[in-house]
């Protein structure tokens, strides 16, 4: 997960190198940045999930870190000099020439790198759920949501020095991290004989199922489609996330624009913001796990994210202070840890082990779409409300900020009815994980 989080977004700080070196402008580098969710909203998600459920964890882990790998090699190839000048490229540039060949090729590389990495990610709870039911999963699913974070953060400051070096190159950090995935993959492995070993002991079989569970078949499905529950966890997922990473890409031009701080200094502001989950999210999920509380946990994150988004649209212009802004980021870093520290370990109480990689599975595929979604919905906003302004003015972020303001509402509401909901039928959303 540390190494995929740090390939996603391995090419966010090298938009102007990757445009001056291939050509990549910003409606191709946006393009390209969507590809990888592509396949997975049309449908490889779904059909992830299943394979999951059917074939265990360790079986899907090592097809997903191999998809990660196979897409990563692709995208290298893309952006490196051996392809420039080849007949692939020649061919790949002969049609849609506004996007270039190797934007093509990395995207195509991206979008298998996109699969692999959602299906890792659902892969990567139900194995948590497996190995810590009933102990500290929500300190373990918190430590590994950390390590992601850290990840980000990590590359942030990895890849324009690696790219920077003489000669400045975008190839060299692709390579890095496409080195990175090999070694991903080879720990999968490693953790696939403790996990058959951990089968052994607890009496399953070659899929981690068997034992007292029910086999998983395909119209389980529809018992995961009928829930109330699952539907308001899915849509509270996709609301608050979709104010989340989609905000992500466009946080430091915000910074930029009602602190009038360069990019550079915007950027440096903001890069904390993962930081900081990092930080709070594993002692979240250790109270999680001790004392509970997962449905309030989800309505307090909700809030706290709407308080910044209304900060950075009415607060931030008026008094455009540095303070100010940090504070929110701080806020929207606990937020940030607030909601996922109680979400996935939420999961599998609501929904039977058998069907829980299919039940992540469908909320990963609803949330991709929103993210596929928000940051277009998002520009579009913003290119409305800006119509008048003229090139090297800042951007007037206030009406645009209220979409992301209206999912913390959205979430919020959701989070109070899913407390409702908890209270009626019982599923232990508000109780500790450790069973004493
Ligand atoms: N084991 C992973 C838990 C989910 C972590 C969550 N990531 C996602 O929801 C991804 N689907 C996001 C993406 O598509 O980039 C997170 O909080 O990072």
């Amino acid at each position: 997960m540390f190494f995929g989080y740090m390939f996603v977004d391995l090419m966010s700080p090298l938009q102007s190198m990757i445009e001056a070196q291939r050509g990549w402008t910003p409606d191709v580098f946006g393009m390209y940045g969507s590809s990888e969710f592509i396949l997975n909203v049309f449908g490889f998600l779904i059909l992830a999930g299943i394979i999951l459920d059917k074939m265990g964890v360790r079986f899907t882990g090592q097809l997903s870190a191999s998809l990660m790998f196979i897409g990563a090699c692709l995208k290298y190839y893309a952006v490196s000099d051996s392809f420039a000048g080849s007949g692939i490229e020649t061919w790949l540039g002969s049609w849609w020439t506004s996007f270039p060949a190797s934007a093509k090729l990395a995207s195509l590389g991206f979008m298998i790198f996109g699969c692999g990495m959602e299906m890792a990610g659902i892969t990567v709870s139900k194995a948590i759920a497996k190995w810590f039911e009933g102990k500290e999963m929500a300190l373990a699913m918190g430590l590994e949501m950390a390590i992601a974070r850290v990840g980000v953060f990590a590359i942030f400051s990895i890849s324009p020095w690696l790219a920077d070096m003489a000669p400045a190159t975008v190839v060299r950090p692709v390579a890095f991290c496409t080195v990175l995935l090999l070694i991903g993959l080879l720990t999968f492995v490693i953790f696939s004989f403790m996990d058959r070993k951990l089968d052994k002991q607890l009496g399953l079989d070659s899929r981690g199922g068997g034992g007292s569970e029910e086999e998983f078949k395909v119209s389980d499905l529809k018992y995961i489609l009928s829930s109330k529950v699952f539907w308001i966890i899915a849509f509270l997922c996709v609301l608050y996330y979709s104010a989340i990473f989609p905000f992500q890409r466009f946080a430091t031009n915000m910074l930029e624009s009602n602190l009038g701080v360069s990019a550079q200094t915007a950027a440096d502001i903001f890069r904390w913001f993962p930081m900081g989950a990092a930080a709070i999210t594993p002692f979240l999920g250790r109270y999680l796990d001790h004392k509970g509380k997962g449905a309030t946990m989800l309505i307090l994150g909700a809030i706290l994210m709407i308080v910044c988004h209304l900060t950075f649209a009415f607060v931030l212009p008026e008094f455009p202070s540095k303070p100010v802004a940090y504070g929110s980021i701080v806020l929207l870093g606990i937020s940030f840890s607030l909601v996922p520290a109680a979400l996935w370990p939420s999961v599998p109480k609501i929904v039977e082990t058998r069907y829980l990689g299919s039940a992540y599975s469908l909320i990963f595929w609803i949330q991709n779409i929103g993210l596929c979604l928000f940051p277009m919905l998002f520009g579009f906003a913003l290119k409305y409300f800006n119509a008048g302004r003229t090139e090297g003015m800042p951007y007037d972020y206030t009406r645009p900020m209220l979409i992301f303001v209206a999912c913390g509402v959205l979430a919020m509401l959701l989070g109070l009815w899913l407390k409702a909901e908890d209270r009626k039928k019982k599923y232990g959303l508000e109780l500790p994980n450790i069973k004493k």
